[in-house]
């Protein structure tokens, strides 16, 4: 791909992953892709921000090249040290010894355990600024996020902030870069969204503090290492960061997540039969099967519905295994504050409401009803399913 320009002299070096299957070696991408943005300022100094992952390094390189020669650059800046940023590094390095590698004082260990070097690298301080020319760069620390290391770099004269992991997203570009030349833009929120929980979402305390800090500085474009540049509506990408943020707080939107599993449909019968109950009182559902679904797809429904029903069956004297797993990718993505209710499926003793009980307990869910049952429902067991779904959703709407 060749860069774009953002403005004079500033260009957007986008390059597209559609081969690698999982996100971090976890979250799939192989359908929606993603991609590695870099950018490059020419000004009197020339400096390079952000890389990308080590096997597009030839491909970053060919598209800078043909602005500038990587033997010319000045300055690389290393807003986040994460390898889908900084594959390129060693490469770079030994084209260009003599680059200037400016971070954050956390990132300068990084970059000798990640890559062995220690020369000319420069820390710069939060608020920091360094003069290219005409064109000013000014540094942000924004630690965790979305590592302990990661800064933002905002351009002043030209009011662009190069804000790394923040509000970022999947999707790989399709050649329109910008918000303002998409079709479908739903598709890059929805991938925003499940970026956001799948890689940001532990830390959304520090996701509100970087946009509390930047709040004084005049934005017109977000150029994120990730997915869309925001040129037309800037602002759009932050409110939503920061609505996705305040829903860690536990004021979330009134839809319901129903996750459910099952061995052999007992639990999946009864699952039809509260979906529908829900439906009654007119709550958006998600539905979802723990086992067949990637927990990247569950964790956005999750991270915005308000509540959140299980329903699963005993499995040896304990929860569905596919179930607990779920349970678990929820705390460690800190999914917090939900209202609850379960209902499954068990042959003769039960056990899996007590291991419910027992994982969401940290999370502050609070369980509002139970609904039990032995071998296959009953017509009654059945009838009482809708009133369940029914009766969860009018506290969920309330
Ligand atoms: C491998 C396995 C282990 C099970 N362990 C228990 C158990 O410890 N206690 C119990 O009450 N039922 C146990 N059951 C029975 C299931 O909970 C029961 O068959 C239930 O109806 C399954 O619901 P489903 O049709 O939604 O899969 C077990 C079933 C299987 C297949």
């Amino acid at each position: 791909m060749i860069a774009t320009s953002l403005r004079d002299n500033v260009y957007a070096i986008t390059v597209n992953d559609r081969t690698t299957d999982l996100f971090e070696g976890l979250w799939p991408i192989s359908q929606e892709g993603v991609s590695y943005n870099s950018y490059l300022i020419q000004d009197e100094k020339t400096a390079l921000i952000d890389l990308t992952k080590e096997f597009k390094t030839d491909e970053l390189f060919d598209n800078v090249g043909m602005i500038k020669s990587l033997k010319e650059i000045d300055y690389l800046v290393v807003n986040h040290m994460e390898p889908d940023h900084t594959g390129a590094m060693k490469a770079l390095n030994r084209l260009n010894p003599d680059i200037t590698i400016l971070c954050t004082p956390k990132a300068r260990p990084m970059i000798e355990n990640y890559y062995g070097i220690t020369e000319n690298v420069r820390e710069v301080s939060d608020g920091e600024e360094i003069s290219l020319g005409k064109k000013t760069l000014k540094f942000f620390h924004t630690p965790f996020v979305h590592w302990p290391e990661t800064m933002m770099t905002y351009l002043v004269e030209e009011k662009i902030l190069f804000s790394c992991d923040g509000f970022g997203g999947y999707g790989a570009l399709t050649g329109a870069i910008f918000d303002d030349q998409i079709r479908d833009l739903d598709f890059y929120i929805k991938e925003s969204l499940r970026y956001y929980t799948n890689i940001v979402a532990k830390f959304t305390k520090p996701v509100l503090n970087a946009i509390e800090k930047l709040a004084d500085y005049p934005i017109e474009i977000i150029a994120p290492s990730h997915g869309l540049i925001w040129r037309g509506n800037p602002g759009k990408i932050v409110e939503l960061y920061q609505k996705w943020s305040e829903y860690g707080k536990g004021d979330n939107e009134k839809g319901v997540t129903l996750l459910y599993g099952t061995m052999y449909g007992n639990t999946e019968t009864m699952m039809n039969h509260v979906a529908r109950g829900l439906g009654s009182e007119g709550v958006p559902v998600d539905i979802f099967d723990v086992a067949r679904t990637h927990m990247s797809y569950i964790l956005p429904s999750l991270w915005v519905n308000r509540g959140v029903i299980i329903g699963a069956p005993t499995y040896e004297g304990s929860l569905y295994p596919a179930m607990s797993l779920a349970l678990e990718e929820a705390s460690i993505k800190r999914v917090l504050n939900k209202k609850a209710a379960y209902f499954g499926s068990f042959g003769w003793s039960g056990g899996a409401l007590r291991q419910i009980q027992k994982m969401v307990e940290p999370l502050k869910w609070e369980i509002l009803d139970t609904l039990e049952f032995p071998g296959g429902p009953t017509d009654k067991e059945l009838e009482k399913a809708f009133e369940f779904g029914a009766a969860f959703g009018r506290s969920i709407k309330a």
